[in-house]
């Protein structure tokens, strides 16, 4: 396991985990390493900032995936699809389950439909 955390970096600053091409690289950290609060938040804020940057790109990806149906936006949810997103990332997130992983995708999805509404 690795044992180093990004730097989140000030908001707005570019991607600091973002490779010139365009791949996101995160060393994950040991949570079984750490063993102060400070170093926990620390943790913590690094996952957020990839968390923060991967929600943007999905967001964009998102709108163009809304041009591309027959009928895009809140008209056009697809609960099958949004299903077989809850089961891979359960696949990858154990701990979470499908069953608390459900309400974040839903977020992130009306978060991204709502999104590309305004980018219009
Ligand atoms: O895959 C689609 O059909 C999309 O519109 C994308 C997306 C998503 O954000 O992942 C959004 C709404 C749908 O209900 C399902 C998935």
């Amino acid at each position: 396991m690795h044992d180093q955390v990004i730097e989140p970096g000030e908001p707005g600053a570019g991607c600091p985990a973002c490779a010139p091409s365009g791949e996101l690289r995160v060393a994950l950290p040991d949570a079984e390493a750490i063993t102060t609060l400070g170093e926990a938040r620390a943790a913590i804020d690094g996952i957020d900032a990839v968390l923060a940057e991967l929600l943007e790109h999905r967001a964009a990806v998102a709108a163009v995936v809304q041009r591309l149906k027959p009928v895009g936006g809140f008209a056009g949810r697809d609960p099958g699809r949004e299903r077989e997103i809850v089961e891979a990332m359960a696949a990858r997130a154990p701990s979470l389950g499908a069953g608390r992983l459900a309400p974040i995708v839903n977020a992130i999805i009306e978060a991204g439909l709502d999104a590309a509404a305004s980018r219009r």
